[in-house]
C-alpha cells in the first residue's frame, strides 16, 4: 500500500482523488509542529503540501520511504530542494492550476489601489463620509512595469492591456519576438524602474531576486509610484518600502505576500497607503481544486512509476519527447545496469553514444536512466532524480555522443564505461521494432540478447569442447541453461559465451568454471 500524508489544507476534489485509488492509504495531518512532521514522515511514501508546511532537509532525511513531495500550487521555496534532490525524492508542483487567480487578484489589488477602495471602504464602515480623502488615480494610459513575465505576468499583462494600460516586462528570459506576440515592451529593469506609475513582481524568490526591489530601486522611481506584490515576500525589502512609503516616493503598495507569513504586528500594516491581503493569491475554488487534482495526479504517476511532467528537481520533458523515449527506458537502464556489472573497479568514466534516430532526439532523460542503471549497482539509495548528482559527486565523467549512422539499425545506444582499475567495457543494445529491447554487441563481439533474467557472461578461448565443459558443470549442479550465443573474434581466438540461466549462480560456482583451462573469465550479471 502507498502512503500519502497530507500537511496542508487541500482541496476535497484532490483528496477524493486519492482516497478512491484503490493502492493508497491517505493521512491527512495538517497543523502538526516540526517534530511531530519528523515523527509522521518516517514511513510515507509521497507528501503533499500548499506553502505553509516547511519541508526542511531534516524532514526529508527522516522520510526513509519518501519518493516524492507534492506542492498544490507553485512556488517551491518551502521545501528544500538540493536536499530533495540529493535524497532522490522528486519534487512536483501544479504549476498552471493558479495562474489565472493570481492575476485576477494582483489585478484586483491595482485597480482597488489605485481608487482607494480599502480605505474608502474602512472610512465609511466608521461612519464617515470622505470624498475628498480617497481621489484615485486612472488606469488608463499609464504605465505598469511588470517583473518577471511568466505565467502569472503574461495574464496581468492581458488584463492590464484591456485597460489601456501600457505594459513594460523584464524578463530575462523574455525574447523581443514573444513580448510582440503578447504587446508588451520588453525593457531592463532599470526601464521597469524608472518608468512605471505601477510595479508588480511575479518572479520565484531567489538568490537574485531577493530584495531585488531595494532603497536605491525605490529612489530611481517616479514620484508617486505604486507597488505590488502577489509573487514573494522578500523579492521588495520591506524596510526599504516603509521609508519610501513614508518619505512620500511611493504613493501606495499592496501586497499579499509578505517576508515573514503571517507579518504581524508589521510597521507597513500601520501605514493607510498600504493595503494587504493573507496570501490569497491562489485562494479561488477554481485554483483550489486545479492545483490539488494536478498535483495529485503527478503524485500517483510517480508512485506508479508512470511518465509525469511538472518534477521541479528534474528537467522538464515535452509530452510528444516523452512517448518517443519512453520504449528506450528499459534498454537504457539495463544497458546501464549491465555495463556496470561487467567491470571491476569504481566507475571513472562512462560515455553513453546515441546513434540513429537517437541522435536526432534530446537523450538527456534516457542519460539519466542509463546513469541510474549503471550507478544502481554501486549505490542502493539511487534514482533518475538523484543519479546525475551523485554521479557527480563520485567524479564519474560523463560524456553523451550523437552518431547519425547506427551501425545497420535504426537506432543503438552504447555505453562504453571505464573504472579506475582500468577496466573498459562497450555494450550496445537496440529497440527492435515488435521485439522490445536487446543487446546486440558486447566489446568486438555481435550477439542478440534479451537483457533480463540471470545472464553469464564466459570470456573464453575458442576451442572445441569449451562449450560442452561449461554446460556439463552447470547442468551437474542443477543450472538449467535458458539461452546460449557465442561470439568469437576470430577462429581459436578469444570468444565469449553469453548464457541466460534459470537462477542465480553461486559464487562458488562461478569460481569452479573459472578454474576450466579454456576459461579466463565468468561473470555472473543480473538483469
Ligand atoms: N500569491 C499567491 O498566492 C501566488 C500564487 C501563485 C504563484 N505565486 C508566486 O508568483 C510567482 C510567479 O509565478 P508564475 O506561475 O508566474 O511563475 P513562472 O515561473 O511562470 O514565472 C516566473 C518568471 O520570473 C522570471 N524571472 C526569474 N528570475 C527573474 C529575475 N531575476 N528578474 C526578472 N524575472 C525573473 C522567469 O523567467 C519567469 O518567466 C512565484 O513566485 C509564485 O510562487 C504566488
Ligand atoms: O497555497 C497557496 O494558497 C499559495 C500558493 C502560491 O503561493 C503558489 O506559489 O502557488
Amino acid at each position: 500500500m502507498l502512503r500519502v500524508l497530507i500537511t496542508d489544507p487541500l482541496s476535497d476534489q484532490g483528496i477524493e482523488q486519492l482516497t478512491q485509488a484503490p493502492d493508497v492509504e491517505v493521512i491527512i495531518n495538517t497543523g502538526l509542529s516540526p517534530s511531530e512532521l519528523l515523527e509522521a514522515i518516517q514511513d510515507v511514501d509521497a507528501l503533499l503540501v500548499r506553502s505553509q508546511t516547511k519541508v526542511s532537509a531534516e524532514v526529508i532525511a527522516a522520510g526513509k520511504n519518501l519518493k516524492a513531495i507534492g506542492r498544490a500550487g507553485v512556488g517551491v521555496d518551502n521545501i528544500d530542494i538540493p536536499a530533495a534532490t540529493s535524497n532522490g525524492v522528486v519534487v512536483v508542483n501544479a504549476p498552471d492550476g493558479n495562474t489565472i487567480s493570481t492575476a485576477e487578484h494582483t489585478f484586483a489589488m491595482l485597480i482597488s489601489m489605485a481608487r482607494n477602495i480599502p480605505q474608502g471602504y474602512r472610512s465609511t464602515v466608521q461612519g464617515e463620509w470622505n470624498r475628498k480623502a480617497f481621489v484615485g488615480v486612472e488606469l488608463n494610459h499609464k504605465t505598469l512595469g511588470i517583473v518577471g513575465l511568466g505565467r502569472i505576468g503574461t495574464e496581468l499583462s492581458k488584463r492590464a492591456k484591456a485597460f489601456n494600460m501600457n505594459v513594460l516586462a523584464f524578463d530575462p528570459y523574455l525574447t523581443e519576438e514573444r513580448a510582440q506576440k503578447i504587446g508588451v515592451t520588453k525593457a531592463t529593469l532599470d526601464e521597469v524602474i524608472t518608468s512605471s506609475d505601477f510595479i508588480t513582481v511575479h518572479t520565484p524568490l531567489t538568490k537574485e531576486t531577493h530584495h531585488l526591489i531595494d532603497a536605491g530601486a525605490f529612489q530611481r522611481m517616479k514620484d508617486g509610484v505604486r507597488i505590488l506584490n502577489c509573487a514573494r515576500g522578500g523579492i521588495i525589502h520591506e524596510g526599504a518600502l516603509y521609508e519610501a512609503i513614508q518619505s512620500g516616493k511611493v504613493a501606495g503598495a499592496a501586497l499579499d505576500v509578505f517576508e515573514v507569513e503571517p507579518p504581524g504586528e508589521h510597521p507597513l500594516l500601520t501605514l493607510p497607503q498600504v493595503t494587504a491581503t493573507p496570501h490569497l493569491g491562489a485562494s479561488t475554488r477554481e485554483a483550489q481544486e486545479n492545483v490539488a487534482i494536478d498535483v495529485v495526479a503527478e503524485i500517483l504517476h510517480i508512485l506508479r512509476d508512470e511518465p509525469f511532467k511538472n518534477a521541479v528537481n528534474l528537467p522538464s520533458i515535452p509530452p510528444e519527447l516523452v512517448e518517443k523515449l519512453q520504449p528506450y527506458q528499459i534498454l537504457a537502464e539495463k544497458l546501464g545496469h549491465f555495463a556496470s556489472q561487467t567491470t571491476h573497479g569504481a566507475l571513472d568514466e562512462l560515455t553513453i553514444t546515441y546513434s540513429g534516430e537517437l541522435a536526432d532526439w534530446d537523450t538527456s532523460p534516457l542519460t539519466r536512466i542509463v546513469l541510474k542503471g549503471a550507478l544502481s549497482h554501486y549505490l542502493s539509495e539511487i534514482n533518475y532524480v538523484n543519479a546525475p548528482h551523485l554521479a557527480k559527486e563520485r567524479g564519474v565523467r560523463v560524456t553523451e555522443q550523437k552518431v547519425s549512422k547506427a551501425q545497420g539499425f535504426t537506432n543503438l545506444l552504447t555505453i562504453t564505461i571505464k573504472t579506475d582499475a582500468h577496466h573498459e567495457h562497450t555494450i550496445a543494445g537496440t529497440l527492435l521494432n515488435g521485439f522490445g529491447p536487446r543487446i546486440v554487441k558486447i566489446d568486438q563481439y555481435s550477439v542478440d540478447l534479451q537483457p533480463t533474467g540471470h545472464q553469464l557472461l564466459i570470456h573464453h578461448h575458442d576451442r572445441p569442447g569449451a562449450i560442452g565443459r561449461v554446460g556439463t558443470i552447470l547442468g551437474e549442479r542443477n543450472v538449467n541453461i535458458a539461452t546460449m550465443q557465442v561470439g568469437r573474434a576470430d577462429i581459436g581466438g578469444r570468444a565469449i559465451m553469453m548464457l541466460t540461466v534459470d537462477k542465480e549462480v553461486p559464487k562458488k560456482l562461478l569460481e569452479d568454471l573459472e578454474e576450466l583451462e579454456e576459461i579466463q573469465a565468468v561473470t555472473a550479471i543480473d538483469l
